[in-house]
């Protein structure tokens, strides 16, 4: 089995890279028909208006949704949160399409625009850190989306405070969803609802491979028949990250 990536625009190249530093195979997906020969996928940062009007044009979005629906393990990372939610504010005038399923609302750009991307030190979800490796792990957040709230069987992986973000004073967006949050101090970063994974901030720009070998964890496949592709990966994991220089901009 193959974890498929979808590689319509954004990061995708940077999963593949750390599938195969795993030792599965992440084969890009373009095209509906590619997704029956795939465990599992994942949906890559980038922009996600343009993602979904990629999607829209290679009339992706019935396929996408039934592969949701079939249970198969779906992560999104960023803009694949966003196209994972139920529902999302901030959206450019129009709206988008979505894929949903993920019972949630995100807000597409929470912490603000381009600029105010930024890296943070997160303490890393018990569930994903199995394997071990530090308490933390180094959360880039890339003109990030944030979940304001969840249903009642989304499960919170990780939270940020927003006292914890520079940008916190110079963005009203931030201040405005302070004031209106219940507690305040904190957004929802990743989440886990049955087969969906969905993180805000971006592993694959990292060399922490742990939410990758967690979401592996999920594919039934792979961690029944061929356990030894997680388990013996994860001895060469590092957990080193990357410079930002070296990201990719995202329009
Ligand atoms: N790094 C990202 O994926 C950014 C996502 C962006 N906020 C969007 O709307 O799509």
């Amino acid at each position: 089995m193959v974890v498929g990536v979808l590689a319509l625009q954004g990061s995708f190249n940077e999963h593949i890279a750390v599938l195969k530093r795993l030792g599965v195979k992440g084969v890009e997906v373009r095209k509906p028909e590619q997704l029956l020969n795939v465990s599992s996928l994942i949906i890559p940062g980038g922009e996600s208006t343009t993602m979904a009007k990629l999607a829209e044009l290679h009339n992706l979005f019935p396929a996408l949704r039934e592969f949701v629906q079939m249970g198969k393990p779906v992560w999104g990372t960023c803009a694949g949160l966003i196209f994972l939610a139920n529902k999302a504010t901030g959206q450019k005038t129009g709206g988008q399409k979505l894929i949903g399923g993920l019972d949630c609302t995100v807000h597409r750009n929470f912490f603000g625009s381009q600029i105010q991307s930024f890296e943070t030190e997160l303490p890393i979800p018990q569930v994903v850190a199995e394997d071990g490796g530090p308490p933390s792990f180094r959360a880039v957040f890339i003109r990030a989306p944030a979940i304001l709230d969840v249903g009642p069987d989304v499960e919170v992986l990780s939270d940020i405070p927003l006292s914890a973000i520079e940008t916190l004073n110079s963005n009203p967006a931030i201040q405005n969803e302070e004031e209106s949050t219940e507690s305040g101090k904190k957004v929802i970063v990743a989440v886990k609802q049955g087969n969906l994974l969905a993180t805000a901030f971006h592993p694959e720009l990292t060399a922490d491979t742990r939410w990758h070998s967690y979401f592996l964890k999920m594919v039934p496949e792979i961690e029944g028949g061929t356990s030894d592709i997680v388990s013996t990966s994860t001895s060469n994991q590092s957990f080193g990250t990357r410079s930002i220089i070296d990201f990719p901009i995202y329009q």
